[in-house]
């Protein structure tokens, strides 16, 4: 059954516009999240969404130790002035079982090793220096000095990391310091990407008259796998409605994501709509207060979450970003939050109509020696010269125009988080 829900009956308008955070949810709304479950090795979970909960098994660090090269130190509850002299016996490296110290001695001791019974203290080396047996300070010591507490930064049972949250190398680097060999992942989302046009060409063939090369679904696909979901090659199909429901419907079947770029608009030859329909799935057409990546079609066919991006390359770049983001994270059973972008000011002056959130390439700049943010590329969805030559996108608030030098503007540094 073809089932067209209009974009009024669960988007919010605005000016005949939708607002992107309204656009995300629409889109979100369509993903079904997985619910399998995985377990793999630490050192592949990088990019991953952990499927439970992590509470500390162990304490950090889980031994009393020294945080420095130097001397360990039974120094009581006393301060030791410069000068003070001790005996030194023993030497501890990191990964010895130390012996008792007994209390007014020092023994060499290494970063990470452990703390002999009595230590409360160690002296940095270039803080002292050996006088035959004896040590002898240069400064004063004080009890706790260079000393890692057991437990100080992890106490058992301490909650850690909670599911659903993507995984990255700061969290790998504590599960695994936790001694973790492998954990529990949702199942990666697998997206299926067709690109449609007549006019397109694959990369390596000859190019023909009124052609261009296919960009966006190497680009998407490229973005899709730095997001870390599995990508499908759907690939390039003619815009051809039933040719194309019928790719739609295969991919759903293995797929928990079909994207297709182009055709998401008005015209005559825009399919990507009346292929979902045609393929038995439902959508909504959506006209976004985005610039670009006004027109996207939303939906789902069969149990995969359907996304018609923009032809234009930077409308599929940003509309992939905005929509993609929010399925994405519902098929991961993650709160999207699309990111707020650091604050910078213009460098210079760029002209615009208010109404809709704008993305540009913008570059990194020193304006009288402050950082600021040259916006590139006027008005150009098809050019992909300044989206190379950018840092990174800057966003516009709708209402923001013209935008004057020094107006603070939201820059968006490619590979911060804004590469879903
Ligand atoms: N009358 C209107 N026309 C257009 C509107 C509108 O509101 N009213 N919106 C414009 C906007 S904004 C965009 S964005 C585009 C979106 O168009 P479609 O999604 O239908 O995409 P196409 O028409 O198929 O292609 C647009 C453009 O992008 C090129 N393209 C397409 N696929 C690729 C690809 N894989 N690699 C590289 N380039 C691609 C295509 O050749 C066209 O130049 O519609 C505007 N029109
Ligand atoms: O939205 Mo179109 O994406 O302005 O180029």
């Amino acid at each position: 059954m073809n089932v067209h829900i209009p974009a009024g009956d669960v988007c919010a308008e605005v000016g005949g516009l939708i607002e992107i955070e309204t656009a995300s949810t629409c889109a979100a709304a369509y993903a079904m999240p997985i619910t399998e479950t995985e377990t793999v090795a630490i050192h592949h979970a990088g990019g991953r969404t952990l499927a439970e909960d992590i509470s500390a098994e162990l304490a950090m660090p889980p031994f009393d130790q020294s945080a420095m090269d130097g001397y360990a130190v039974a120094l009581g509850d006393v301060m030791l002035p410069a000068g003070t002299r001790m005996p030194v016996i023993g030497r501890i490296a990191a990964g010895q079982i130390p012996k008792e110290l007994p209390p007014g001695h020092a023994a060499r001791i290494f970063t990470g090793a452990p703390l002999p019974l009595h230590a409360n203290a160690v002296l940095m080396q270039e803080h002292g220096w050996r006088d035959g047996d004896e040590l002898v300070l240069n400064r004063m010591l004080r009890s706790g000095e260079n000393i890692r507490r057991r437990g100080e930064d992890i106490e058992i049972g301490d909650h850690l990391l909670s599911r659903g949250l993507r995984l990255d190398a700061r969290h790998i680097a504590l599960l695994s310091a936790q001694g973790r060999a492998s954990v529990t992942l949702r199942r990666r989302p697998r997206v299926g990407i067709i690109s449609t046009g007549n006019e397109l060409v694959q990369p390596g063939l000859p190019l023909a008259e009124a052609s261009i090369y296919d960009s966006n679904r190497p680009m998407v696909m490229t973005l899709a796998a730095q997001a870390g979901l599995e990508v499908i090659d759907g690939g390039c199909m003619r815009d051809d409605p039933n040719a194309l429901a019928v790719a739609l419907g295969e991919l759903s079947i293995t797929c928990d994501l079909v994207v297709t770029t182009g055709g998401a608009s008005v015209g005559d030859e825009d399919y990507s709509a009346t292929a979902v329909a045609r393929a038995g799935g439902i959508f909504e057409t959506l006209k976004i207060a985005l610039k670009p990546g006004k027109p996207a079609v939303v939906g789902r066919v069969g149990e995969a979450a359907y996304l018609g991006l923009p032809g234009n390359p930077v409308s599929a770049l940003v509309s992939w970003l905005i929509l993609g983001g929010a399925v994405v994270a519902a098929l991961e059973g993650r709160r999207f939050q699309r990111p707020s972008g650091c604050p910078m000011p213009a460098a210079s002056r760029f002209e615009r109509r208010p109404g809709r959130t704008e993305f540009a390439p913008g570059r990194l700049v020193e304006n009288s020696g402050a950082p600021a943010v040259e916006i590139l590329g006027r008005g150009g969805s098809a050019r992909l010269r300044p989206l190379v030559e950018a840092d990174g996108l800057v966003e516009i608030h709708p209402l923001h125009a013209p935008v004057a030098p020094g107006d603070m503007i939201f820059f968006h540094r490619f590979r911060d988080g804004f590469t879903v």
